[in-house]
C-alpha cells in the first residue's frame, strides 16, 4: 500500500509522476544490486556521521546550515553549469555549514549517487541522501553509498510505509529528516513516527511557489523537543533571522548557494550577514 493515499489529494501531480518512476527504477536495481552486496557495501562503509547531533550543535551557537548540493530541478531547470560535487562540498563545509544534502535523482533533478559519493568522501560533514524514499530496500542501499541520513516525504507515502522507512533508516545508524508541507502532513507525521528532526517545506508541491510562512504556520503545532529545519525559498541571512523568530534555527539551502560564483563566500553570508567570519 504504497501509493498517495487519501489525505495527500492535494499532492501535485508531479510528485506523483517522480514516485512511479522511482517505484520502477527501485525493482530494475533490485534486480541488479543483490541483497549481499548490499549488506557488504554496508559493511565496508564508515559509521554513520550524527545527522541530528551535528544540527543540535551548531543550532545551539547560531544557525545550523543544511547546504544542499542540487544542478538541476523540474521547477527551475538548471540550476548551475559548472557543477562539481566535491569542490561544492569543500565550500560549503569551509563556509560554515553543518551538514549536507546530495540530490541523487537522476531523472527529475540531474543528480548522482557517484554524487553522494564524492561529496562525502571530500569532507567529514553528515550526508543527508535527497532522493524519494518509496521503498524500505532505498535505506539499506543509502547507507551503503555511505549516506548518514534519509528524508521521509509525508506527501508522498502512507503512515504504514514512511514508518517502515523510518524504523529502516534508525535501524542502519541514521537519521531521518520528516518533511511536510501542511498541517495535515505535519500532524500525521507527529502522530505516527518517532523521529524527533522535522522539516518543512515551504514549496507548495501544487503550485511549486515558496513562501516562507509555511515555516512560521507550522511550527505553531510543533512540540519543543523537536528539531525543525526550515526548507526550500530560504534565499537571505534576514530569512534566517526572521525564521529564528518562530524557533528555527536549522536551514536546508540549495538554490540561493548553488547559484553563487563563490560557494563559501555565500555560504558565510547567508550563515552571519558578513563575508567573512
Ligand atoms: O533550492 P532551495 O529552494 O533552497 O530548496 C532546497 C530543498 O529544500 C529542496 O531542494 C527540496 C526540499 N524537499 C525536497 C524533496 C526532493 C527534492 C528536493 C527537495
Amino acid at each position: 500500500m504504497n501509493i498517495i493515499n487519501a489525505s495527500n489529494k492535494n499532492s501535485s501531480n508531479k510528485l506523483i509522476e517522480i514516485c512511479n518512476f522511482k517505484r520502477g527504477e527501485v525493482a530494475a536495481r533490485k534486480a541488479i544490486k543483490s541483497n549481499n552486496f548490499i549488506k557488504e557495501s554496508i559493511d565496508q562503509q564508515s559509521k554513520p556521521r550524527g545527522f541530528k547531533a551535528s544540527l543540535e550543535k551548531f543550532s545551539a551557537e547560531h544557525f545550523a546550515l543544511i547546504a544542499e548540493i542540487k544542478a538541476a530541478s523540474p521547477s527551475k531547470g538548471l540550476i548551475r553549469a559548472d557543477f562539481n560535487p566535491p569542490a561544492h562540498a569543500i565550500d560549503y563545509e569551509k563556509g560554515g555549514a553543518a551538514c549536507l544534502s546530495i540530490l541523487t535523482d537522476e531523472q527529475f533533478f540531474k543528480g548522482h549517487d557517484d554524487y553522494l559519493v564524492a561529496a562525502r568522501n571530500a569532507v567529514k560533514l553528515p550526508c543527508l541522501r535527497k532522493d524519494f524514499m518509496v521503498d524500505p530496500w532505498q535505506i539499506a542501499e543509502s547507507r551503503a553509498l555511505g549516506a548518514d541520513a534519509i528524508l521521509i516525504i509525508m506527501a508522498a507515502l502512507d503512515d504504514i510505509l514512511a514508518k517502515e522507512i523510518e524504523i529502516a533508516a534508525h535501524e542502519l545508524g541514521m537519521d531521518a529528516l520528516i518533511e511536510v508541507h501542511d498541517e495535515t502532513e505535519a500532524e500525521r507525521a507527529l502522530t505516527h513516527l518517532n523521529s524527533r528532526l522535522l522539516g518543512v517545506n515551504n514549496r507548495n508541491l501544487a503550485t511549486f511557489e515558496t513562501d516562507i510562512a509555511t515555516c512560521e504556520r507550522i511550527s505553531k503545532m510543533v512540540p519543543k523537543d523537536y528539531l525543525l529545519v526550515g526548507e526550500s525559498g530560504i534565499n537571505t541571512h534576514q530569512d534566517l533571522m526572521r525564521l529564528s523568530q518562530s524557533g528555527i534555527k536549522s536551514f536546508l539551502v540549495g538554490e540561493s548557494l548553488m547559484r553563487q560564483d563563490d560557494v563559501k563566500v555565500a555560504t558565510t553570508m547567508l550563515l552571519t550577514g558578513e563575508k567573512s567570519i
